[in-house]
């Protein structure tokens, strides 16, 4: 069956279908990463999205259980170069146009996913639409333009948890607040014995406090940072009393509740090989990215965050730190899903932090009520 994707500034690019026959509008993005396509169509921070792989050959391992970063993808469309039905790997338990057509996501393969990474780069990201219909362009250019904004934005709502669950563990307890977290943040976590417990993304500090967290994980997340207001404002509540560790939405919505601002990139970064560099070490590291906003440098300036880690290619902040209180984050993704888990080290420095701000407040918030909790017993 024949498929669609028309762009905002009118290019049509006409292929095959290979998942749902629906039509979906979407932002359209690039992902430069070789392998790693179950992974990024599963990141909840592409909800809304369709998404390129420049990668041309794209299925030919399949799809295996394991390697879904969450419950069900929210992309909205997927499209590749060449796309390969017959998966050729033992932990393969089903192909990708499967799970698309499974979830309602379009697919088209058979175009020129060069020239549409092209005009992506030339001309920044843009609306498009997928379509397996016979509409006519016309027709098309109207439903993208009349694409509810709600189904483009509030994505945070869309992905995120609605119910606190908890993941338990022997060690530091973890309050994980999920804007539409990957499974792989919660994996680092549970690798190193921490008591997670998963929240909304619109939970309070007060509620927050009540769980008597240790440390506080901001996850990744879909969307403008600046769509949920409210999440700011918990950060700001919470910054000083918990060591707090920022993840891609995480680190925006750190950075804004410190005083920052956030802009939109034109292309963003996606892919498993971006360049970062450790300001205070001078080493480079290969991360793995997927973000369409950054940190604006300059709005740093006046505020308590450095710099701590920049982008090698564009210069952008991929890292800060707080000066005054147990804060850090990063733009890039440590706990990998696709891409290199070089930097899965981050999750130990915030148990460190989490240990040494212990060691400062040893009353501090648990083990106070605990103590006024067993002599009000007494
Ligand atoms: N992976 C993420 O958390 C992405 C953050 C944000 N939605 C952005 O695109 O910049």
């Amino acid at each position: 069956m024949q498929a669609r994707l028309l762009l905002e500034d009118g290019t049509l690019f006409t292929g095959k279908s290979f998942g749902a026959e629906v039509d979906k509008t979407g932002e359209v993005v690039f992902n430069t990463g070789i392998t790693g396509y179950q992974e990024v169509l599963s990141d909840p921070s592409y909800c809304g999205q369709i998404v390129t792989m420049t990668y041309p050959l794209i299925g030919n391992y399949g799809i295996s259980r394991d390697d879904f970063e969450s419950i069900a993808p929210s992309i909205h469309g997927f499209v590749v170069r060449r796309y390969e039905p017959t998966p050729s790997n033992w932990r393969a338990q089903y192909n990708l146009g499967d799970l698309l057509k499974e979830y309602g996501i379009p697919g088209i393969t058979d175009i020129d996913t060069r020239m549409l990474t092209r005009i992506i780069r030339q001309h920044g990201t843009m609306k498009g639409i997928l379509t397996t219909s016979s509409k006519s362009v016309a027709e098309l250019q109207d439903m993208m333009a009349t694409t509810s904004i709600d189904e483009l934005r509030n994505q945070v709502a869309r992905t995120s948890t609605p119910n606190v669950y908890s993941s338990p563990g022997s060690k530091e307890r973890i309050v994980l607040v999920d804007f539409g977290a990957k499974s792989g943040i919660l994996r680092e976590l549970n690798k190193r014995d921490c008591d997670v417990v998963i929240v909304p993304h619109d939970t309070t500090a007060e509620e927050i406090r009540r769980l008597h967290p240790d440390g506080i994980q901001l996850s990744n997340g879909p969307g403008d940072p600046k769509d949920v207001p409210y999440a700011v404002n918990t950060i700001a509540e919470l910054l000083g009393e918990y060591p707090i560790f920022g993840i891609c939405l995480g680190h925006q919505l750190l950075s804004l509740a410190c005083g920052a601002d956030t802009e939109k990139l034109k292309f963003g970064h996606r892919g498993g090989n971006h360049p970062v560099k450790d300001l205070e070490t001078g080493r480079c590291y290969i991360t793995s990215q997927n973000h369409g906003y950054t940190v604006n440098e300059a709005s740093l300036a006046g505020t308590d965050l450095v710099v701590t880690h920049i982008n090698n290619n564009d210069k952008t902040v991929e890292g800060v730190k707080h000066l005054k209180h147990p804060a850090f984050s990063v733009q890039y993704h440590p706990e990998a899903a696709p891409g290199p888990y070089d930097n899965g080290y981050l999750f130990d420095h915030f148990i460190e932090m989490i240990r040494e701000h212990k060691r400062l407040h040893p009353q501090k918030p648990r083990q106070a009520e605990l103590m006024a909790a067993a002599k009000g017993a007494q």
